[in-house]
């Protein structure tokens, strides 16, 4: 067996490169929890990365050098900065870091690959595989990698020039004049649809300055990355693009694999960004959905002061709620009466894009058109009005109008930002039944569609993983086995797609007051006839659970005794240190102010978050939940246990270990952190509804020693006692019919406590076979044979799809599925 592989995701540390890359390596990190990963950047770029996102325990930041001294740091533009660095990092600054980072990994594990920004193709030539990631507009990128022929057509013609510049390098009029500007580029495949002044490039006579760094930069790109790099992830979902210009891309760069948008790789698992503005909440209080107009330029591009000003009087033309993300130098230039009557609307230095643009209240999104703009505006499903810049914001802008019709493009002449045109735009962005917005609602579609299990991009994104960590030809068998490899992950993205149209989850978010008069509980919480509904069994029959020696179990001598305890919990078993955080880091959740946890609160179409999860028909549970990806740390310890579980169940129905253990291989892993306060009146309310759990192993930890769980056995309630060291293992209904019902899900709730609160920590491990959620078929054939299947076979996804639909109406899952 290869150690489990190390693997640097190296950053491009300017403008916002970076954190479209710790997207990329939070995702792979997630769903690869046993493999390290590091991340590089500069100093200054991990630090402002590090104010908006928590790290997982398996991604460290490893600083790298900037190429340039200490002195010119502050005087030095940008554009210097960067041939700096680059040329640096040629000069062997790469393969140093990588050396670094090896040197300081667990074990000093070896860098085996390197997930590198597109610009840092030096990565090829340190000896380790680059598989790169390409962070702007596909099309631009085929543009540049078709450069040659490009240039070779048109020459310099209707490309930027910035001795036309008026305002440093953001006037239109510096694109103007060019004689076939407006001419389309019919004669390159896959780029009929743009014009020649849309093209991506600098004109050959800018030198010395920002664009013709990036233009190098650009170019020795577009040579590398189609020999170098063993696999390129593009910001897009597959079928984006119209045919031809996916046949295009996929000619130019074989290797190229659409995994966007990347925001929603982690779903709503992702770190929260922080709303220090308060912008969500502001989204909360408007009365109308798609009613609000979005506006955010990003942090580099600034409209001259005379575009703010008629953005400004357009907005106030159409009175429709604004939110306006701009950055604080630049409010001066608004003016007081604009900034003092803008009662409609909210004017914040900084705004959580991906999340205000998912928020139903926006309705309409005047932006720049980089690129992780556009793609945050369609996995919204919010009309554009773009403004482009330069770099790929111009054919960006174009595609927007042109292929997909969801936004329309400010133009010089053409569409200028001046009020009239503004006031314009922005009234029928957000016209019920407007064109643009049907289109942007559509593409949303598409998107949440390309993020469905083994769709589109969760397709295309664990074929990335593989080119990540099966490296060849170094670790031919570090497969990727429950404990080892990839495991964990996207269940709650495919849930939150059930959920959003099964409207069986409550929504109401926890409030200040939730839980704190407890001698007063509302109405919403008052179920006394369930908490009554089944008598519980009294102390003197309390039922211990058994509990398994995992020290015995591991031992072939004294196995078969704790084998046959199986089912229910075990002791000493993993890594103490690590439950130990686990525990922390829950009551640490819980500890904070409403205000913070809402922060993560569950979105109306999402699921992961902290809320009223379990609660269902109407009445609330007496809890607040959370739902996440399973910390990686932890993940770890509990997959290896699980893994020995099964082992051990295995060998109980007489099957080989490999195929139980084969059904949650690489399977999908989440987790619940539940609190449930005490309450005065523990007779009338519940902390979690009756059910058996969903998937196919559940292990909870207590994280106190209050009880509060029950299990259901002959139509009575048995308390399970929370034991010291211990850990309670439930069977889930996808394990249920995997042994064809020889172990059983066990229904069990959750009572509460008068005195004292209680939490637990609970991991949810997916199963299946083939796709399928179905009796063993070893199982059927061994032990003789002759074994029937009980319950019918059901695809995985529909099986998650009818249990969801189950638990709305309550009624018995497991007997549907009988046969
Ligand atoms: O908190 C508990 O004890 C039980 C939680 C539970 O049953 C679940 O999350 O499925
Ligand atoms: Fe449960």
């Amino acid at each position: 067996m290869g150690s489990p592989p190390h693997v640097a995701v190296v950053a491009f540390p300017f403008s916002s490169y970076a954190p479209k890359l710790l997207a990329v390596a939070r995702a792979l990190a997630t769903a690869a929890p046993s493999a390290t990963f590091s991340f590089l950047s500069t100093a200054a770029s991990l630090d402002r990365l590090r104010a908006s996102a928590a790290i997982l325990g398996n991604l460290r930041f490893v600083e790298v050098s900037t190429g340039f001294g200490e002195d010119d740091d502050d005087d030095t533009p940008p554009w210097r900065r960067m041939e700096l660095f680059v040329n640096a990092a040629e000069a062997g600054g790469l393969k140093q870091s990588l050396e670094a980072a090896s040197a300081a990994a667990p074990g000093a594990a070896k860098v085996s690959c390197v997930v590198g920004d597109a610009f840092m193709s030096m990565a090829a030539d340190a000896g380790v595989t680059w598989v790169a990631v390409w962070t702007g507009g596909p099309c631009a990128l085929l543009a540049h990698l078709r450069g040659d022929a490009l240039r070779e057509d048109i020459g310099d013609q209707g490309m930027y020039d910035p001795s036309r510049r008026r305002r440093r390098e953001l006037s239109m009029d510096a694109f103007l004049p060019a004689s076939r500007g407006d001419e389309l580029l019919t004669s390159h495949r896959g780029l009929g649809s743009f014009r020649v002044r849309d093209l991506p490039f600098g004109g050959a006579n800018a030198s010395g300055d920002m664009h013709s760094v990036m233009d190098t930069l650009l170019k020795r790109m577009a040579q590398r990355l189609p020999v170098a790099a063993t696999a390129v992830a593009l910001n897009a979902f597959p079928g984006l693009f119209p045919p031809e210009i996916s046949a295009a891309l996929a000619d130019a760069l074989p290797n190229s694999l659409a995994i966007g948008p990347y925001h929603l790789l982690l779903g709503a698992a992702a770190p929260a960004a922080g709303d220090p503005h308060g912008c969500l909440a502001w989204l909360d209080r408007q009365p109308q959905r798609r009613s609000v107009v979005y506006v955010s330029f990003g942090t580099v591009a600034a409209p001259p002061p005379d575009e703010l000003r008629e953005l400004a009087a357009g907005l106030e033309a159409t009175g429709a709620p604004f939110l306006w993300s701009l950055r604080r130098e630049s409010w001066p230039l608004l003016s007081p009466g604009f900034m003092a009557a803008a009662k409609g609307g909210l004017v914040v230095p900084w705004a959580p894009q991906a999340a205000v643009l998912r928020h139903a209240a926006v309705g309409a999104f005047v932006a720049h058109s980089g690129w992780g703009s556009v793609a945050e505006g369609m996995a919204g499903g919010v009309p554009m009005a773009c403004r482009p810049f330069f770099g790929d914001q111009r054919m960006n802008a174009r595609a927007v109008e042109e292929l997909w019709g969801f936004g329309v493009s400010f133009e010089g002449g053409r569409r200028p930002v001046a009020r009239g045109s503004v006031a314009e735009v922005v009234a029928a962005l957000l016209a019920a039944g407007g064109e643009e917005g049907d289109r942007a609602r559509e593409l949303r579609a598409k998107v949440d569609e390309a993020f469905l299990p083994d769709r589109g991009s969760m397709n295309n994104f664990r074929k990335f993983l593989t080119r990540v960590l099966v490296v060849e030809p170094a670790h031919p068998s570090s497969s990727h086995r429950l404990g080892t490899g990839v495991c964990g992950d996207f269940v709650s993205l495919e849930i939150s797609r059930l959920t959003a149209s099964n409207k069986i989850v409550h929504r109401d978010e926890i409030t200040e007051d939730a839980f704190t008069d407890s001698a007063q509980i509302p109405e919403k919480y008052i179920r006394t006839d369930e908490v009554s509904a089944g008598a519980v069994v009294g102390e003197d029959e309390a039922y211990e659970l058994p509990v398994i020696d995992m020290a015995r179990l591991l031992d072939p001598e004294l196995s078969a005794s704790e084998t046959a305890k199986l089912g229910s919990a075990c002791r000493d078993w993993v890594d103490e240190a690590v439950i130990q955080r686990m525990k922390d880091s829950t009551v640490q959740f819980f500890g904070l102010p409403v205000g913070s946890k809402n922060a993560v609160a569950v979105r109306a179409d999402g699921f992961e978050g902290y809320g009223h999860h379990y609660s269902r028909m109407s009445k609330l549970d007496w809890a607040e939940s959370v739902i996440l990806i399973t910390q990686p740390e932890y993940s770890a310890e509990v997959t290896k246990l699980m893994r020995q579980l099964l082992v051990s169940m295995a060998a109980d129905l007489g099957v080989d270990a490999e195929a139980l253990t084969g059904a949650f291989e690489g399977k999908r892993q989440s987790m619940a952190i539940h609190h449930y306060p005490p309450c005065q009146h523990p007779e009338k309310v519940i902390g979690n509804t009756a059910h058996t759990d969903g998937l196919g192993l559940t292990v909870l930890l207590h994280v106190d020693d209050t009880p509060g769980l029950q299990m259901l056995r002959g139509g009575r309630w048995f308390p399970v006692r929370p034991a010291a060291g211990a850990l309670v293992v439930n069977v889930g209904d996808i394990l249920h019919i995997l042994t064809n019902g020889a172990y059983r899900s066990v229904e069990h709730r959750v009572v509460v406590g008068a005195d004292r609160g209680r939490t637990t920590a609970v991991v949810f491990q997916d199963a299946s076979v083939g796709g399928m959620v179905a009796p063993l078929p070893e199982l059927l054939v061994a032990n003789g044979g002759g074994e029937k299947a009980r319950y019918r076979s059901i695809p995985r996804f529909e099986y998650l799809k009818v249990r969801f639909s189950a638990l709305a109406k309550r009624k018995g899952f497991l007997d549907s599925l009988k046969l």
